[in-house]
C-alpha cells in the first residue's frame, strides 16, 4: 500500500484556517430538548485506549434536524484527485470557522462535565482540556463515497475567546448524524492499529445516530478511513478536543 496520507494541510498556528469559509455565518439549530437528554458515558473501545464514544450525545430527533438543515448548506464536492500529500477524500464537505457553535458544543451538551469530571480518563488528554475547535467540518457521504486512510494532525491555535487561549488539537471528535437507522449502509470508520490496512487487524467502529466518536490524533493517531457508503447518506459534524498548551 502507498504511504498513508495526512488528512488534510494546515496551519500550524492560525486562528483561521485558509481553507474556512470564514464570511459566512451560519445559524444552527437550537439544542433542543436540552442537552444532555442523558447523563453521557465516555466509553473506551475495548480494542484501545485511544478511541472513545459517547453515545446519544445528540438524541435522534435533534440529529434530523441537524441533517435537515445542513443539506441547506453550500457543501462542496472534493476535488477528484487530492492536492500532492493528502488523503483521497470522496464526499461532499462544508468547513466554517465558528467559535459560537464550538463553545455551545463544549459547554451545553454535558461535553465539558463528561470530560473534565471523568478522573479515569483523565490522563487520555494529553494536558488539560479548554474547549473545541472553532474549525467545524460537515461531511457529507452519499452511496460511492468514502475517505481514504489517513491520520489527522494536531493543530496549534488560539481560541478566540477573552481573554484568548493558545491551545491544540489532540483528538478528532465526530458527530455520526445518520446511522443504518436513516437507512446508511457502510461507512464505518475503521482504524488499523498497526499503520497497514489489514483486515485481520481493523477496528471498525458502525456508524450510530446520535454518537460522538473521539479519537487520538497528532503523533498517537492510528491510521483510519471512512469506508465507502454503500447505500443512503453519512452526515458527520466533526471538531477536536483542544488542550491548554
Ligand atoms: O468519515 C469518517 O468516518 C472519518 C472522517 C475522518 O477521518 C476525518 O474527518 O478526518
Ligand atoms: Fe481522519
Amino acid at each position: 500500500m502507498a504511504k498513508p496520507k495526512k488528512a488534510s494541510k494546515s496551519s500550524k498556528e492560525a486562528a483561521v484556517p485558509a481553507s474556512a469559509q470564514p464570511s459566512l455565518s451560519v445559524s444552527w439549530p437550537a439544542f433542543k430538548p436540552e442537552l444532555p437528554v442523558v447523563d453521557l458515558d465516555i466509553q473506551l473501545h475495548p480494542a484501545t485506549p485511544k478511541i472513545a464514544l459517547i453515545s446519544s450525545f445528540f438524541p435522534r430527533s435533534l440529529c434530523r434536524e441537524y441533517v435537515a438543515f445542513l443539506k441547506t448548506l453550500p457543501l462542496q464536492t472534493t476535488p477528484a484527485r487530492p492536492k500532492r500529500g493528502e488523503a483521497v477524500r470522496v464526499n461532499d464537505r462544508f468547513q466554517i470557522d465558528d467559535p459560537m457553535l464550538a463553545a455551545r458544543l463544549w459547554e451545553n451538551t454535558g461535553l465539558r462535565e463528561a470530560i473534565l469530571e471523568n478522573q479515569d480518563l483523565k490522563h487520555l488528554w494529553g494536558g488539560e482540556p479548554i474547549g473545541l475547535n472553532p474549525n467545524i467540518r460537515v461531511y457529507r457521504y452519499t452511496k460511492g463515497q468514502y475517505f481514504d486512510c489517513h491520520y489527522d494532525d494536531s493543530n496549534a491555535l488560539i481560541l478566540p475567546s477573552q481573554p484568548p487561549v493558545p491551545v491544540k488539537t489532540t483528538w478528532t471528535c465526530l458527530l455520526y448524524l445518520t446511522s443504518s437507522a436513516e437507512g446508511c449502509i457502510g461507512g464505518e470508520t475503521v482504524f488499523y492499529p498497526h499503520d497497514r490496512k489489514s483486515a485481520a487487524e481493523e477496528i471498525a467502529v458502525p456508524l450510530e445516530t446520535g454518537a460522538l466518536l473521539l479519537h487520538k490524533h497528532g503523533n498517537d493517531c492510528l491510521l483510519h478511513e471512512g469506508r465507502e457508503v454503500l447505500d443512503g447518506e453519512k452526515w458527520i459534524l466533526r471538531t477536536d478536543l483542544c488542550i491548554k498548551r
